[in-house]
């Protein structure tokens, strides 16, 4: 069952400039302890909703709640935002700004005003969860991009929050590339970090997350990932297409190889381990 919600928007809704609505009436909770893929197609607000939860972007209408408390965009308020949620956005490189991977990672919690030897640890460890240890001394200009990918994300752990949102994380990453990641992001899961991904590849999400918030012209559903997407009506009001270990699984249980109650296998390693224990079950 999840939690309590770390993070709400409650009935909010936002337009760029004299623009239409790109988002409105959107009750959206993430809760503490889980993962959640926020899914839509291109230009379907995921962006838009993930800057309105770290509060880059200020509701137009409604409130955006951490904790129970309405956020106040007043300077301590914000302050208090950015220690909880922390957002990192699709292009490392709007992202990176120090001349070294260390400095980088270091500028936020330096910015907290915390004292040299907690910030000293807080980059150690960060730089650790994200496994580029080895990169501290580089210029973040002479990084790859996946590096710049992890090397951004490492500024915003070293922050601590409870809640970390990430755009598009894999995008532009090759397959090796999208595995660390996602072990890094496991890591951090498992040492009590709430993650939210916003993505478009189903795929993932199914693999991923225990969530999911899926964007559609009417609004956002969210709810556990193998429910969404498990609902053809929903993916196709979202111009999103099925998982292909969601199509896998519907065909084995049409022919009874596979049992309904089943869990869905996400990866190429929980498909072999199904077929050896239902190879044994023969
Ligand atoms: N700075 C901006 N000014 C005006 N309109 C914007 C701005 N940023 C986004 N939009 C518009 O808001 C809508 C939602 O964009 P958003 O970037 O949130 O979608 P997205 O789901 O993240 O898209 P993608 O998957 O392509 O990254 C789009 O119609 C986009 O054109």
């Amino acid at each position: 069952m999840p939690g309590p919600a770390v993070v709400e928007l409650v009935g909010a809704g936002f337009a760029y400039e004299d623009g239409p609505a790109v988002l409105s009436g959107i009750d959206f909770a993430v809760p503490e302890g889980r993962s959640l893929a926020v899914l839509g197609r291109n230009g379907s607000g995921k962006t838009t909703l993930l800057r309105l939860l770290s509060g880059g972007l200020r509701c137009r209408s409604g409130r955006l709640r951490v904790a129970g408390e309405d956020v106040a965009y007043d300077r301590k308020g914000l302050t208090r935002l950015r220690t909880t949620v922390q957002l990192v956005v699709q292009d490392p490189d709007d992202q990176l700004f120090a001349a070294s991977v260390g400095q980088d990672v270091s500028f936020g919690p330096m910015n907290l005003g915390l004292p040299e030897g907690e910030v000293r640890a807080r980059v150690r460890a960060a730089l650790e969860a994200l496994d580029i240890t080895a990169l501290e001394d580089r210029p973040t200009h002479l990084l790859s991009y996946g590096q710049r990918k992890r090397a951004a994300i490492a500024g915003a752990v070293a922050m601590r929050p409870r809640v970390l949102i990430l755009d598009e994380p894999t995008a532009g990453l090759d397959p090796h590339g999208q595995e660390r990641l996602l072990a890094a992001l496991d890591g951090l899961r498992g040492s009590g970090t709430t993650v939210v991904m916003a993505t478009h590849d189903v795929d993932l999400a199914l693999r991923w997350a225990d969530d999911a918030a899926v964007l559609t012209p009417g609004g956002l559903r969210a709810g556990p990932v193998e429910e969404l997407l498990g609902d053809a009506e929903l993916l196709d009001a979202a111009r999103l297409r099925r998982p292909w270990a969601m199509a896998v699984a519907r065909l084995l249980r049409a022919r009874g190889l596979m049992g309904a109650d089943e869990p869905v296998p996400g990866t190429p390693e929980e498909l072999d381990a199904w077929g050896a224990r239902s190879a044994r079950r023969g």
